[in-house]
């Protein structure tokens, strides 16, 4: 059987070892299975090595399940290195993963099993995966590609990485930029809240352009309205809509409603799933779109924050963020007429193109990888197919 058990020992709280050879194994024994291999990541950038050398050392078995105790970062290391590979070494393979949650937001694994009060969920993927009735998921795999300004060739001037949860720009690239910097200093996740408060009131210069889905199955421009419920196409859906800066928020994700378990910021992901899974959610914020603000300066922009932050906590409240609008005199309210404060979009890709005069709007995170635009260039980013990925890979669910 190609079973691989990998763990990553520094994820979390450090209790990825304990979980593999205390719950996971004994359960995998009661079932009489015993993986063909159990590893430890022994550094950053481990995970996909081990995996490489797994599927070249079970050649020619195509089809691999790979039990993984790790936080979304060991993931995406795994499926940057999948991506990469040499497909004269290892030819094209089926994945099935089995996600067990030993990071610090698992944002896969909750939006896949979403806590419920009183339920345990850690072996959740196990049980899936041990289960005659489990189903098994599709991931999306979104690729983005930092391109140079002079990038005119289709192979210079350019850097690409593959998420499976998020791709951001504007408050959440910075937040983990920063948070990055201040991991020797403050401890846990108190950095992040740091880094948030450090970046606050700050606006994004740049042009976002939304694309549509071209894959086998096209699909214009979608936009939610919160009034109606449901998906519209945007005006002129079915070419690029292009969205004037500047912004406060943007980021995009796949396969996920939350970031963490109680954080949804894209609750439409599990409310309307994508089918096929060729698009992605982006949630943005875009401050003049309030109208009571007078201006650009410091205390519009403190104004701004107070009243933005209180609707963008609706996401911990099951992702009610997205109903609110703005009423009269620019009050935001749940379920008004007024434009929505926030917008969100579901579509095959997008552009980001960041003034020259701000350098935190070319900052892109990419799964919790920080990526950095050059001066002039642009980050691209979309769904790919499968035979782009150049491998498949699902994940056991509910
Ligand atoms: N033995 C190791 N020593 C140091 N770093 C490691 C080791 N093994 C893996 N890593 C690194 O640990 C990082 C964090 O892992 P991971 O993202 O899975 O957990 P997390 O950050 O706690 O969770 P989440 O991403 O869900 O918030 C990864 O980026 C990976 O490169």
């Amino acid at each position: 059987m190609s079973l691989l058990l990998v763990y990553n020992p520094v994820c979390g709280s450090s209790s990825g070892r304990e979980i593999a050879e205390q719950e996971v194994l004994p359960l995998l024994a009661k079932h009489g299975i015993v993986p063909a291999q159990v590893a430890g990541t022994q550094y950053a950038g481990h995970a996909g090595i081990l995996v490489l050398e797994f599927l070249e050392k079970m050649s020619p078995h195509s089809d691999h399940t790979i039990i993984l105790v790790s936080g979304d970062g060991t993931l995406h290391e795994i499926i940057n290195a999948l991506h990469e590979r040499k497909s004269s070494e290892i030819p094209v393979c089926t994945i099935k993963l089995v996600l067990v949650p030993g990071g610090t937001a698992n944002a896969l694994h909750s939006s896949l099993f979403p806590p419920s009060p009183g339920s345990e969920t850690t072996l959740s993927a196990v049980h899936a995966y041990l289960s005659s009735s489990s189903s098994l998921k599709p991931l999306a795999i979104a690729k983005t590609i930092i391109q140079a300004a002079d990038d005119s060739s289709s192979t210079g001037g350019r850097t690409s990485i593959l998420s499976a949860v998020v791709t951001s720009t504007s408050l959440h690239a910075c937040i983990l930029h920063d948070a990055e910097a201040l991991r020797a200093t403050v401890p846990g996740l108190d950095r992040f809240k740091l880094a948030a408060a450090q970046n606050a009131t700050r606006w994004y210069n740049a042009h976002l352009r939304l694309l549509p889905s071209t894959r086998v199955q096209s699909s214009p421009v979608l936009q939610y309205d919160a009034l109606l419920g449901r998906f519209v196409a945007a005006p002129n859906a079915d070419t690029p809509v292009e969205l004037a800066g500047p912004f406060a928020y943007m980021l995009s994700t796949v396969n996920v409603d939350r970031l963490e378990p109680t954080f949804r910021i894209t609750p439409l992901q599990r409310t309307y799933p994508p089918s096929p899974p060729t698009t992605m959610d982006v949630v943005i914020v875009r401050p003049q779109r309030d109208p009571s603000l007078s201006g650009t300066g410091d205390a519009q922009r403190e104004l701004f924050k107070d009243k933005v932050w209180a609707v963008m906590g609706g996401a911990y409240q099951d992702g009610v963020h997205i109903a609110f609008a703005y009423g009269a005199e620019g009050k935001v309210e749940p379920a008004s007429k007024g434009q929505p404060v926030v917008e969100y979009f579901r579509v095959g890709g997008w552009e980001w193109i960041p003034g020259d005069d701000d350098e935190r709007a070319y900052l892109v995170c990419a799964d919790g990888a920080i990526l950095t635009i050059p001066t002039g260039g642009k980050a691209v980013s979309r769904v790919l197919e499968g035979q782009e990925l150049g491998f498949n890979i699902s994940v056991y669910s509910l």
